[in-house]
């Protein structure tokens, strides 16, 4: 039988009544209601509107710093506290499920570069964001990612040199004593491996490090390490789920605090009137790439004729909110592989049998496959002279223009997982193997805005970009024809997955094949026909992927330039509110994206 997941899940559409968005003088809430801090009688110091990655480690690090000052987290999602969903690392694609509370799917529009295709982007949505559901990939940006940041979008102390130090605050590295771009006592563990992250260089294979504590075997999230493990000495710091931000309360132009609503479903049976939480001293917006421009244009900060579409009475005019949208567009080549293979399916499936099985390995030892993401071998890949005549002219331009003169960025990020990602299941019983590869830099740029002033459920207006620029495609073209040649390699190998790869002409000598046993290391590659290349380019644009990496929607850059922050993350023309996450990237960075800030 074969399973088969669509991507048609939609969020509740339920209109909430406009609201005063006058703040009281005094007190929490603009009016009396039966909530979690009313009860705590204060205002605080500080909110965060959203209670992801970012919001956790500032959150975190200031509580630490200083208990006295009163902290507020809403998030709109669940907590994330000792659930095993989150907490062992086997199980992280069953956040991807359609069924799944914990990540928020977002349509986009659909576009003329994918053949009228509506891609789905996902994000994380529950406490702890991304950091919490992501694939645990540990990968770092490129020094000339930071050092384009400083010097081409005019942000000064955003150099490679300025963030290093606070990179490696952030982690434990459980690999090798005294690597000089690694940290030995942050709270975040990194295990297996050697180094392939110096930020230095590319094109070193190795088996891929992981966000996972190689003593506990559990995911290194950041909620555990920097919110839960302080609330029960820390009443000063306050974190609520299941709370979404609408907008910023304002006095004249200064954030005083937020608006918020209950989120039903993760309180079910909880009220549905809006709630005003005051903050004296700072509102940090920190719901991610996919969530922080919605909430600075439903307060009256984005485009005029955006926020005039939708009847929002404009308080700064700021085209860049809401543009810049930028991702890492991703495509998963499968493999079948034998019934012996250990693989991630039957966990990813939530095969209790699978889970039961591996779970005494973890509780004892830490290890096994619940301790594992099964990303065992990758490599930031830079092509050679000969390997980018193959990929084309089409990507000539970007080449000279972006990558030639800065030898430490990679074109693509690629790598093996032991699971099958996909739409399309095998049949029950076949186990299957994925190549991955992601565009480390597209050129395609795309933009999210609102649809509605109040629904912060309502789907917003979503180009994502992918593929509107044809090096991307060529890019891609060819990650396909290397990930078949080195997935059909592989000792596990038993033929292509054929559902999952490109629909060749008949007798096609590209045609995937079942086999018994791998290909020799020094097979021929495969010849591709013309006829078969426009096969992978359908194909690519009926499957490529968001690689869950959503930056730039509220870039840090210049006023003049399209900037919504400055170098100091404050929004541009008001006071008290600044942005923190990945929202504020102002170019990609050749890496995934948890713990880039
Ligand atoms: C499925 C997946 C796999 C990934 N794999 C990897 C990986 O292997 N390695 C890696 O390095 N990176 C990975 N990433 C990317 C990485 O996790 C994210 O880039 C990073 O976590 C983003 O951090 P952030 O602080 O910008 O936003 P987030 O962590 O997404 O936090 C934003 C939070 O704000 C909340 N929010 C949004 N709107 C509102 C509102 N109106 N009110 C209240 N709360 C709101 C959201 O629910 C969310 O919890 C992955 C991401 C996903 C989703």
């Amino acid at each position: 039988m074969k399973r088969v997941w669509t991507r048609e899940r939609k969020f509740s559409m339920r209109s909430n009544r406009m609201v005063k968005t006058i703040a009281p003088t005094s007190g929490l809430y603009s009016r009396p209601a039966k909530t979690d801090i009313e009860k705590l009688n204060f205002e605080f110091d500080i909110i965060f509107a959203g209670g992801g990655t970012t919001a956790g480690v500032i959150a975190g690090r200031l509580a630490a710093a200083d208990p006295s000052l009163k902290i507020l987290i809403l998030e709109t999602g669940p907590g994330t506290q000792d659930d095993l969903a989150h907490t062992q690392p086997g199980r992280f694609l069953t956040h991807l499920r359609p069924d799944s509370t914990t990540v928020r799917f977002i349509d986009g529009n659909p576009s003329e570069h994918l053949n009228g295709r509506s891609l789905n982007v996902q994000c994380g949505q529950c406490v702890g964001g991304g950091s919490s559901v992501n694939f645990m990939m540990y990968t770092r940006a490129s020094a000339s990612d930071y050092n384009d940041w400083e010097k081409v979008h005019d942000n000064p102390g955003w150099g490679f040199e300025d963030l290093l130090p606070l990179s490696k605050k952030a982690e434990t590295y459980q690999i090798a004593a005294d690597r000089p771009t690694h940290g030995y006592s942050g709270p975040l563990k990194r295990t297996l491996v050697d180094d392939a992250n110096t930020m230095t260089e590319v094109n070193g294979y190795v088996r891929w490090p992981k966000w996972i504590d190689e003593r506990s075997g559990k995911r290194s999230d950041v909620p555990h390490h920097f919110i839960y493990n302080q609330q029960a000495s820390n009443k000063n710091l306050q974190l609520l789920a299941g709370c979404s931000v609408r907008r910023i309360v304002f006095e004249h132009n200064r954030a005083v605090g937020v608006e918020y609503l209950h989120n039903t479903r993760v309180r079910p049976g909880a009220d549905d009137v809006p709630h005003i939480a005051r903050s004296k001293r700072l509102v940090v917006v920190s719901a991610g790439a996919c969530g922080s421009p919605a909430i600075l244009e439903r307060s009256g900060i984005g485009a005029k004729d955006i926020l005039e579409k939708h009847g929002i009475q404009s308080l700064v005019d700021l085209p860049g909110v809401g543009e810049n949208y930028q991702d890492h567009t991703v495509l998963f080549v499968p493999f079948l592989t034998s019934n012996d293979s250990d693989s991630l399916d039957g966990i990813a499936g939530n095969d209790q049998d699978e889970i039961t099985k591996w779970t005494p390995l973890w509780l004892e030892e830490g290890k096994g496959l619940l301790a594992t993401n099964g990303i065992d071998g990758g490599v930031k890949f830079r092509p050679t002279p000969e390997e980018l005549k193959i990929i084309g002219p089409e990507f000539e331009k970007r080449w000279t223009s972006f990558y030639s003169n800065k030898p430490d960025k990679a074109i693509s990020w690629y790598g093996c997982l032991a699971a099958f990602v996909g739409t399309v299941y095998p049949e029950a019983g076949q186990k299957a193997y994925s190549m991955a590869a992601y565009l480390t830099y597209p050129a395609g740029v795309g933009s999210m805005h609102i649809t509605s002033a109040e629904d912060v459920n309502a789907p917003p207006d979503f180009d994502t970009g992918v593929f509107s620029c044809p090096e991307d495609v060529a890019v891609m073209k060819y990650l396909y024809k290397r990930c078949r040649e080195l997935g059909r390699r592989m000792a596990c190998y038993r033929g292509d997955y054929a559902a999952g790869h490109p629909a060749f002409p008949e007798g096609s000598a590209a045609a995937p094949q079942k086999r018994d046993r791998p290909f020799d290391i020094d097979e021929p590659d495969i010849a591709y026909s013309p006829e078969d290349e426009q096969a992978i380019e359908e194909y690519l644009k009926a499957t490529v992927a968001t690689a869950w990496h959503s930056i730039g929607t509220c870039a840090m850059k210049p006023r003049n330039k399209g900037g919504v922050v400055d170098a100091r993350l404050n929004v541009y023309g008001v006071e008290g509110l600044k942005v923190a996450d990945l929202s504020i990237c102002p170019g990609n960075v050749g890496t995934n994206t948890s713990l880039q800030l």
